[in-house]
């Protein structure tokens, strides 16, 4: 018989499934300050997928190849750079050193530091306030939760059902991300951010022949067209073969292996794509996309259906999930499918935790529109660097966006490369600059910076989007000289010429 009976040791304020940087985040607001308690449950490692298989190996494997190829278009360390490629160890060793090895224990340390333990298993909800742990000898242990339940459970990557596309076990972000090896041929099915990056840096390493399929008419489609053509323009100035509005048919790879993650899966692999076109590879890497991990959470045991989210788990402003009543019960990070992104998945965390600690002290919540208590950063505000070369950092909405959303939009853009700051930087840079402006308030909505080192741009548009600075205050914002900044200025210039012809 199994006894429900609610014990000392297996009852916490708050149980997280999954420890990834939102997990670890809303646990630690949950608590701080307070004498509450909190379990984050984790199946693999703590730090999640962001830490060892996404954002930080892949960071890590990308800044090389920017140095090299700004280098190379720098006179005076072009001559003494040459043609030599990177040294591919060392920037797989330094990767290493980003993913600790795949070890957790600084993490789990931080954790116990900031008062919240960890349970090693697969957690699933049963019943409400109650998670059951499913360790990896088998033994199960079942968890009470006084105040919250939080589901952070991320998402994995997608492998579309394609004829012979499973059975050739091809890469994921997992094995491109902890690549050992540089396959000589590769294939990337998908066009979006991680499809992009890893080509990027598959190029870097040396991939000597590298195609894309990308099933969008271009790249990066989430973003101004722009942006994605200066990446795609960029892909084939170094010789790699894209091909757009294209469909993998048929995937055909007799000989399989498990070599394991980061190895090459097997025998060479013939890849049939749309309009009759066969491409022989060595490994075919899929970045078509993310499934959010809810599959076996336990959801049917208080009564939630995901099947209509495509998967997600749906939250309101305070990431309570909807469907599920006492406010017991709530989400963060990838699987709200709000922006699957680190830093959104955190400021989540941020939020859930603190109305979390709210509602156990019982204190009112906050809810106005810049409320620590509410998500109002993925209504249009949501900033991103794509780390390609050239990066593509954006925030808001793209002009197509805020036209459908309903704006009076007024648009402006700039040749970043007209800058001194950027001309400074390398020869021969390619960049562009975009604001999207609401008429009405004459405050902006989006902006997107394409360029060579342009990442560090993107929070100045994000303070001014936020803040809801006038373009008439921006003026007395001055940028240094001779800064990449002074796009900033050109872009107000350009507007007022508009504005006066
Ligand atoms: C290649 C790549 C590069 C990326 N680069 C960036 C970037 O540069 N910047 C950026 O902002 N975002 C980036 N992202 C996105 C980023 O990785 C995610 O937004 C982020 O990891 C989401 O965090 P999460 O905690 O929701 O999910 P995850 O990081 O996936 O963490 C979820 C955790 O939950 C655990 N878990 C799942 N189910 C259970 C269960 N039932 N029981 C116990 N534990 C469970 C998992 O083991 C995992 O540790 C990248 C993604 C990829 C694929
Ligand atoms: N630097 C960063 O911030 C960063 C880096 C990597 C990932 N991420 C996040 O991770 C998430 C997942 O990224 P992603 O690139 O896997 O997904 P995505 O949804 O951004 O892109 C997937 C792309 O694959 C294409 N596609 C889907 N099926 C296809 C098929 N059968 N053939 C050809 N193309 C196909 C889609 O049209 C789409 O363009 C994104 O939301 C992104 O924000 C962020």
């Amino acid at each position: 018989m199994t006894d429900n009976t609610p014990h000392a040791e297996d009852t916490w304020d708050v149980v997280v499934i999954g420890g990834g940087p939102p997990g670890e985040i809303v646990a630690q607001y949950a608590v701080q300050g307070s004498d509450r308690t909190a379990v984050i449950v984790e199946k693999e490692l703590v730090g999640g997928e962001c830490s060892y298989w996404a954002c930080m190996p892949s960071k890590a494997l990308l800044r090389p190849v920017e140095v090299l190829e700004t280098a190379r278009n720098l006179p005076g360390v072009q001559s003494i750079v040459g043609s030599a490629g990177l040294d591919v160890p060392a920037v797989l060793e330094r990767r290493d050193g980003f993913t600790s090895h795949h070890d957790d224990k600084y993490q789990v340390q931080w954790a116990n530091g900031a008062g919240i333990d960890v349970v090693r298993g697969h957690g699933r909800l049963a019943g409400e306030r109650t998670v059951e742990v499913t360790a990896s000898d088998g033994t199960v242990r079942t968890l009470h939760a006084r105040r919250a339940v939080v589901l952070a459970p991320g998402t994995t990557a997608t492998v579309p059902d394609l004829p012979g596309l499973r059975a050739a076990r091809p890469w994921t972000s997992r094995d491109v991300t902890n690549l050992h090896e540089v396959p000589r041929r590769v294939l990337v099915v998908g066009g979006g951010v991680v499809a992009c990056e890893a080509a990027t840096w598959l190029q870097g390493l040396g991939v000597q022949e590298l195609t894309v399929v990308s099933s969008t008419p271009g790249l990066l489609s989430r973003n101004e067209p722009f942006a994605g053509e200066l990446v795609l323009q960029a892909f084939r100035d170094h010789g790699t073969t894209v091909l757009t509005d294209a469909r993998v048919e048929k995937v055909d790879r007799p000989q399989v292996n498990d070599a394991g993650e980061g190895h090459v899966h097997g025998g060479p692999v013939t890849v049939s794509i749309t309009g009759g076109r066969q491409v022989e590879v060595d490994e075919i890497l899929v970045a078509a996309g993310r499934t959010p991990a809810t599959r076996d959470l336990g959801l049917d045991s208080v009564g939630l259906d995901v099947s209509g989210s495509k998967g997600y788990v749906t939250t309101d402003d305070q990431l309570t999930v909807e469907g599920v009543g006492g406010d017991w019960l709530y989400a963060v990070g990838d699987v709200t499918g709000r922006a699957l992104l680190t830093h959104m998945g955190k400021y989540q965390g941020r939020i859930a935790g603190a109305v979390i600690a709210a509602r156990a002290d019982g204190r009112p919540l906050d809810d106005g529109p810049f409320s620590r208590h509410r998500d109002v950063a993925d209504d249009g505000r949501v900033p991103q660097v794509t780390f390609t070369s050239p990066e593509v950092g954006s925030v808001g909405p793209s002009e197509e966006q805020a036209r459908k959303a309903g704006h009076d939009v007024e648009v402006v853009e700039h040749d970043i490369a007209a800058v001194a700051g950027a001309s400074l930087l390398r020869d021969g840079y390619v960049g562009r600059a975009k604001l999207v402006i609401d008429r009405s308030t004459d405050t902006l909505l989006g902006a997107t910076f394409v360029g060579t080192d342009i990442a560090e741009l993107v929070q100045s548009a994000t303070v001014a989007v936020v803040g809801g600075v006038t373009l008439e205050q921006l003026w007395h914002a001055v940028p240094s000289y001779p800064t990449v900044s002074e796009i900033w200025l050109k872009l107000l210039e350009d507007l007022a010429e508009q504005r006066r012809s």
